[in-house]
């Protein structure tokens, strides 16, 4: 039997045994094929940007390793991307930060235009891609002591401010250019290293900042606003002024996208379990789907039990037209399109595992008060054939199937990554 009539085979007989349980697989492929996940590009250059100050990540952020190839310049990181997306089934979103523009010379972050994404714009009609946006709020002069938008010097503040609302046009010009709407997500580093004497008047500023860069109403159908919130960072280990509590109960207010981030809160509490709280409360959600290890460590993202249980939740609340799913690691260490192949490929396969999970059954089981069923069931559901479903999926998406996308990042390795040279940056090139 070749290749593909055994993957036919074996999906054949998996359809079987989900049928058996009342799952329509053909459906729950349907579904996952209309999911688009927002691919993050600050993977393929450990957070460096275009701005030409390789080197100086700074604001908490942290990347870690040496791994040879890091993209320089946007043609290198669109190429790398063009790799990653053809390594990935499903047609997926990137999510750009405003670092990334392509600038002839220093352009201040509060006066950066659409100009400066048209090339960026360009690409992603080219590849079917739409974008998502971030302004920048790290790895700055004007940041440097740890503050931004919460700064006490209000000429600090205005500059931040100004660079929030012409990241919002940005966005919005964005989203008219590719007919949906460009998740534009707000996380600033504000906060401080030791036990501060006032917690209230930052969160106060934070607030008037955010509703300054907002003031202007855009049209939903070509940007929304999201907000980060964060736990703690390296420098901001005592207060985080954007903290939890201070962004649901700004989205609330506000009617904004709050932004779960799987890294940002204390390392036993899961974004899993606040997906159906939230959405009670917020019209939508943005996830950055991460993995801390100990910490807000940023490692690619595994087939993990929350990894599943984020997906799991996000099908069982129907939740999927209401929840932008966005990945956000970055690993140095690894190759960096490995580091998306990986990551995406296993976000995918959860969402997968969730759309053909027996959730009526395991749902009326629960209302009928048989837990132990419910148990049964959901223990019987983690060996279910998925492998021969994820596999015939890949096929039919024209993407490799297995390891076998290894091949091709090794080759392009070999080709083109281990010939870039390590500490240039984008005017060096
Ligand atoms: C680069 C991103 O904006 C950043 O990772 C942010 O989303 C975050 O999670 C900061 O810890
Ligand atoms: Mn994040």
């Amino acid at each position: 039997m070749s290749k593909t009539t055994n993957i036919e085979a074996a999906f054949q007989l998996a359809q079987e045994q989900y049928d058996s349980l009342g799952v329509d697989v053909e459906a729950a492929l349907d579904r996952l094929r209309s999911v688009a996940i927002s691919i993050h590009c600050w993977q393929g250059d450990d957070v460096a940007g275009f701005e030409g100050n390789v080197g100086n990540l700074g604001n908490g952020l942290a990347v870690t390793g040496n791994y040879p190839g890091r993209a320089r310049t946007s043609g290198e990181l669109q190429s790398d991307l063009e790799l990653a997306y053809s390594l990935i089934p499903g047609r997926h979103r990137l999510n750009l930060h405003a670092l990334y523009g392509e600038f002839n010379g220093p352009v201040g972050r509060d006066e950066m235009e659409i100009e400066h994404f048209q090339n960026w714009i360009d690409w992603s009609r080219s590849q079917g891609v739409s974008l998502d946006f971030n302004p920048s709020y790290f790895s700055h002069d004007k940041a440097a002591d740890g503050f931004t938008l919460a700064h006490s010097d209000p000429s600090i503040r205005h500059f931040w401010i100004d660079h929030g609302i012409a990241c919002r046009k940005i966005a919005a010009a964005m989203g008219a250019a590719q007919g949906n709407p460009c998740i534009n997500n707000f996380w600033v580093p504000d906060g401080y290293k030791d036990t501060p004497a006032n917690r209230k008047a930052p969160r106060e500023r934070l607030a008037a900042s955010l509703d300054a860069i907002f003031a202007e109403p855009l049209s939903p159908s070509h940007t929304l606003d999201a907000v980060e919130s964060k736990l703690f960072g390296i420098g901001s280990e005592s207060y985080v002024v954007g903290s939890h509590e201070f962004y649901m109960g700004y989205a609330i207010s506000r009617n904004k996208v709050l932004c779960l981030d799987a890294g940002h809160f204390h390392p036993t509490e899961v974004i899993s379990d606040k997906i159906s709280s939230t959405l009670i409360f917020v019209p939508e959600l943005l996830l950055h789907v991460s993995r801390g290890v100990h910490w807000d460590s940023d490692h690619v993202v595994t087939y993990s039990d929350e990894l599943q249980a984020i997906m799991l939740e996000i099908v069982r609340g129907g939740y999927l037209d209401r929840v932008h799913i966005g990945l956000d690691f970055f690993d140095a260490s690894i190759n960096r399109v490995a580091a998306w192949a990986i990551g995406t490929r296993n976000a995918l396969k959860a969402l997968l595992a969730a759309l053909l999970e027996p959730t009526a059954t395991l749902q009326r089981l629960e209302r009928d008060g048989d837990y132990t069923a419910r148990l049964a069931l959901m223990e019987e559901q983690k060996t279910m054939p998925i492998g021969a479903v994820w596999d015939y999926y890949c096929q039919s998406a024209d993407v490799p199937i297995g390891a076998h996308w290894l091949e091709k990042v090794r080759q392009y390795e070999a080709d083109v990554q281990s010939k870039r040279s390590p500490g240039m940056h984008a005017q060096q090139v």
